[in-house]
């Protein structure tokens, strides 16, 4: 990190916190607009982050922190990917070009950072939910701050936000919902929502109700003049009665919008009147994702989350370089494409994460098989169950974090009834800079534990096309689960070939010590083990593959032939591979053994890159080095 002082614009510098906002006239928070603007793009083109949207917030971002008294008045962000504006007025400008680095501040707003931070995100779709609560506990703690959840378009979509509307509504308190509306979720947004949403907007249903209306009237055989000059009439008052955003309005929210989220005086004007309105209020904003950088504008899909660029090109800096070898990701795309064309039951699901999740050529030649279901996770997995249960096979492609919200429709939809469904799971273990909000590192855990369920890790990107192939064609639910970025350089074979489920591999002979390892952390195992025999030691290799079923009768030959064993995981510890292999070793009276674990403590781990944060937890190449070298020196060990 580059300590060095830095100059953020002449009203950027003297605005530290939102206080002296408020002072700014229009002029002026017009200026600071801009200084904001070049500080992210400035700032983001170094860390890599989430451009587009936080762009878009600038402005939505100055009226709030304008018109209410932050942080009294809670502002609780949703994602929280659009908020660096946020962070940069509320005293964290001198700290902004540590953005999304190993101890630096984090991507998204967080507690432990801002009393101006009301609550930690990452996942979408929680803000109505926890501002409600916040407003309860502000009625019967008898004290008086308002409340602003501030959501976009599409984590508007998903459940958890129409199970906080459906509250909120009906409990009639003043909780003011801020929907930032710019069509897009990560790619365009989908859904009957969104379609409402964009009507409303155009003033489509305005037109289209009134259509309706003289279509009906038509239907009447003979109709009298004197009904027609009354249906006339009624035409009339019904136009008067119908206002954008009824169906806010039918939740029970007084609906005001649509507002031009980039001007700044008919913001704040607006807010100040909607800071005086009693009850529950939908404040409907239009903005504009990347706004005020054009080539956010113009792809705000690519500028959504983004790695370090040039800010004068958009070019990404490493264009041009070749990547070490094809992502996880991409080789999941392609390898199903290709079963597609040779299967065609199968389907592919995402929720909101087509790129991603690497679906969209899927998507490109398989139209009809391709489902989008929006930011949904846990109708995605459902839905899938429907699919399965009419002779499909879906792969759902979710990344490991945010199929946790979709816990009870994998146990009781899919795996209950032993279904075909394959879970994709992208973003396993690591993902680094998002942090803890992200990481991967619970799956092994909450997956091992349900009957049915195959859970499998490839050390490669290989042996990830055989997983694919072999899911597709087992005839029960699956979990696949691989790391976020490249692999580690084997392209997958011309023709996938299959794996006999639930078998392990020995990848290399040894005397002293059995190095078990699962996923990502057979090639740092491999590395150590090199490394180990130079010091003296002969460690064994074997690539577990999978979580279960466990491989048996290969776990009952090194019992017997090894006194010392490793297991390597990029999993938490508790309930992940080496507990499966703990328990193994102890339902099988395979007692004479010692067994160490190797993977993540009972803690959330912190942002940083994957390299620092396996460098952390030991289980990269050195911390294996050094754990076996501690094991075959007797020494007590600690994980490093
Ligand atoms: C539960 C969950 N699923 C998926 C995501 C990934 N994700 C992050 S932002 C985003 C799009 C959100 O769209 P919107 O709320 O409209 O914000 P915008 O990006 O348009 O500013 C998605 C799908 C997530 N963070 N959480
Ligand atoms: C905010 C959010 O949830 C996504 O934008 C996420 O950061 C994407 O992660 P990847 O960059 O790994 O696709
Ligand atoms: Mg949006």
């Amino acid at each position: 990190m580059n300590p060095a002082k830095r100059s953020f614009g002449s009203v950027l510098n003297r605005i530290l916190y939102p206080e002296g906002i408020r002072t700014l006239n229009n002029e002026e928070l017009t200026a600071l607009a801009e200084d904001l603007r070049a500080t992210i793009i400035e700032t983001v083109s170094r860390t890599g982050g989430h451009l587009a949207s936080s762009l878009g917030a600038v402005e939505l971002t100055l009226a709030v922190h304008k018109v209410f008294n932050t942080p009294q008045d809670k502002i609780i962000w949703d994602v929280g990917h659009q908020a660096y504006a946020h962070k940069l007025i509320t005293g964290r400008a001198d700290r902004f070009f540590t953005l999304r680095q190993k101890g630096g501040i984090s991507g998204f707003p967080k507690r432990e950072e801002s009393p101006y931070d009301v609550f930690n995100v990452g996942h979408s779709s929680t803000s109505i939910s926890a501002a409600s609560g916040i407003l309860e506990a502000r009625d019967l703690k008898k004290e008086d701050f308002k409340v602003v959840a501030i959501i976009g378009d599409g984590s508007m979509t998903a459940g958890l936000s129409f199970e906080g509307l459906n509250w909120s509504g009906d409990r009639k308190k003043d909780l003011i919902i801020i929907l930032n509306d710019n069509e897009m979720s990560i790619s365009p947004n989908v859904g009957a929502l969104s379609s409402y949403l964009n009507s409303v907007m155009t003033g489509q249903t305005v037109k289209k109700i009134r259509k309706d209306i003289k279509n009906f009237l038509k239907t009447i055989p003979s109709i009298g003049e004197q009904v027609l000059e009354f249906s006339k009439r009624a035409e009339e008052s019904l136009k008067a009665l119908i206002v954008p955003g009824a169906l806010f309005e039918d939740l029970g929210f007084t609906y005001v919008g649509p507002l031009d989220g980039h001007r700044l005086d008919h913001l704040i004007r607006n807010l100040e009147n909607v800071r005086n309105m009693e009850g529950p209020v939908l404040v409907h904003v239009i903005t504009r994702k990347g706004k005020g950088y054009e080539f956010a504008e113009a792809e705000p899909l690519r500028f959504h989350g983004i790695g370090p660029f040039y800010p004068e090109t958009g070019g990404a800096k490493t264009a041009g370089k070749s990547p070490a070898a094809p992502s996880y990701t991409q080789v999941f795309g392609q390898t199903l494409v290709q079963l597609a064309r040779e299967n065609p039951r199968i389907v592919a699901i995402t929720a909101a994460m087509c790129e991603g999740t690497g679906l969209n050529a899927f998507a490109g030649e398989f139209p009809d098989r391709f489902f989008d279901v929006g930011i949904a996770e846990q109708h995605g997995v459902t839905f899938a169950a429907g699919l399965a249960v009419e002779g499909m096979i879906p792969v759902v492609a979710i990344y490991s974090s945010f199929l946790q919200r979709a816990y009870d429709q994998i146990l009781h939809d899919v795996c209950l009834q032993n279904l075909p469904v394959v879970f994709a799971l992208d973003r396993s273990g690591f993902v680094g800079e998002d942090g803890p909000t992200h990481h991967g590192l619970f799956d092994l855990a909450f997956l091992r534990s349900i009957p049915n369920l195959i859970v499998m890790a490839p050390k490669d990107e290989n042996e990830l096309q055989s997983m694919l192939f072999s899911a597709v064609s087992c005839g029960q639910p699956v979990a696949i689960r691989y790391p976020r970025g490249s692999g580690v350089g084997v392209p997958p074979d011309d023709e996938p070939r299959a794996l006999e489920i639930g078998k392990g591999e020995v990848l290399s002979e040894g005397t002293d010590i059995a190095i078990l390892a699962i996923g990502s952390t057979v090639y740092p195992a491999l590395r150590a083990a090199e490394r180990l025999r130079e010091e003296g030691i002969s460690a064994a290799v074997i690539n577990a593959r999978f979580v279960k079923p466990l491989d048996g009768s290969l776990l009952c030959n090194l019992a017997r032939s090894f006194k010392n064993i490793l297991t390597v995981e990029e999993n938490v510890l508790m309930g992940g591979f080496g507990s499966a292999v703990l328990e193994f070793f102890e339902e099988n009276n395979l007692r004479d053994i010692r067994v160490k674990r190797l993977g993540i403590r009972d803690e959330f781990a912190q942002h940083a890159t994957q390299a620092e944060l396996r460098n952390l937890y030991g289980i990269d190449e050195r911390g294996i080095v050094s754990t076996v070298s501690a094991m075959m020196a007797r020494k007590d060990i600690e994980t490093p």
